[in-house]
């Protein structure tokens, strides 16, 4: 995460509204009238919906604008168009609990990421329905909890999970190749806030085994697609998506390999957007402000 200039302050706001005439002026205005500069600003207006959506990056003078202060001068704008909207420290981390099941390679890159400060997350906890990798995440000094599930031990397993969230005050739940399906009640207790990793480039290859499934389509490229989770499998709206070329001389297992890179790339991408607060759901689309 970049450094704060010393002696000032820096927030983000991430805006979502029905579209309108002046919308950038009437936000920029109002947050420059509130002492702040803007020095990163995206935006978009949808035509097809009417939907209007802004991240702006502010900085201020230490001691003029807090999360409060802005927030409250912010209110009669938002309440005008009919605005719903995050004000947040550009220097929060939002506190993440990871899941995964055996393969480790999303699991290691999140941890490593975070601990070199490139991804605004703190992971606060693990879970994993195997062991393998208790002692990879001890390392970190990163709670373990180990959470076997089967079919008939599933809603106990998602209540202890549910019961990790509320402990540790979770904000986002990202599945980094967790190989269990979630229940409906879970992916809508958890909505819009549980990131999976699918490896393949949705929507082709969905369910199991998408690299043996492209390897029989004789694809020349394999992706991976970091989306929000939903109860209909693989069918959440897509966040970020990476491909790597591949070609014949490709067998399932050399295309799982050159995969792994594809999936470590569009989760940590999803992970960070999220946690910036560049990512706005829009039915079952997202806006990504990047
Ligand atoms: N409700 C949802 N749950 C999950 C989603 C989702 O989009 N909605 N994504 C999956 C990840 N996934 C593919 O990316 C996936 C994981 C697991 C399975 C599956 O059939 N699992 C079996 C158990 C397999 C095992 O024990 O090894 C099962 O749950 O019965 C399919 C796709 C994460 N969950």
């Amino acid at each position: 995460m970049p450094d704060q200039v010393p002696g000032t302050v820096e927030h983000v706001l991430t805006v979502h509204c029905p579209e309108a005439h002046g919308l950038v002026s009437a936000i920029t205005s109002n947050l420059t009238q509130q002492g702040c500069d803007i020095f990163d600003v995206k935006h978009f207006s949808d035509r097809f919906t009417d939907e209007f959506f802004i991240r702006c990056h502010t900085v201020s003078e230490a001691g003029t604008a807090t999360v409060e202060s802005l927030t409250d001068g912010f209110a009669p704008v938002a309440e005008q168009h009919d605005m719903r909207f995050r004000l947040v420290s550009a220097q929060r981390r939002t506190r993440v609990l990871v899941m995964v099941s055996r393969f480790s390679h999303c699991l290691t890159d999140l941890l490593h990421r975070t601990r070199i400060g490139e991804l605004p997350i703190e992971i606060v906890a693990v879970v994993s329905n195997h062991l393998d990798h208790k002692s990879l995440v001890e390392w970190h000094d990163v709670p373990f909890h180990h959470v076997p599930v089967t079919a008939e031990t599933k809603p106990l397993a998602e209540a202890k999970l549910l019961g990790l969230v509320e402990r540790y005050d979770v904000e986002l739940v990202v599945l980094a190749r967790y190989m269990q399906v979630l229940s409906d009640e879970l992916t809508r207790e958890l909505s819009g806030r549980c990131i999976n990793i699918h490896h393949s480039f949705l929507p082709s290859f969905k369910g199991a085994k998408p690299y043996h499934q492209a390897y029989a389509r004789g694809v020349k490229m394999v992706g991976a697609t970091a989306h929000y989770v939903t109860p209909d499998l693989d069918e959440g709206p897509i966040i970020a998506q990476r491909v790597i070329p591949v070609d014949h001389a490709h067998t399932p297992a050399d295309l799982v390999a050159v995969g792994r890179d594809a999936e470590m790339q569009a989760l940590s991408r999803a992970v960070k957007w999220h946690a910036e607060g560049r990512v706005v759901l829009s039915g079952n689309r997202t806006i990504v402000l990047v």
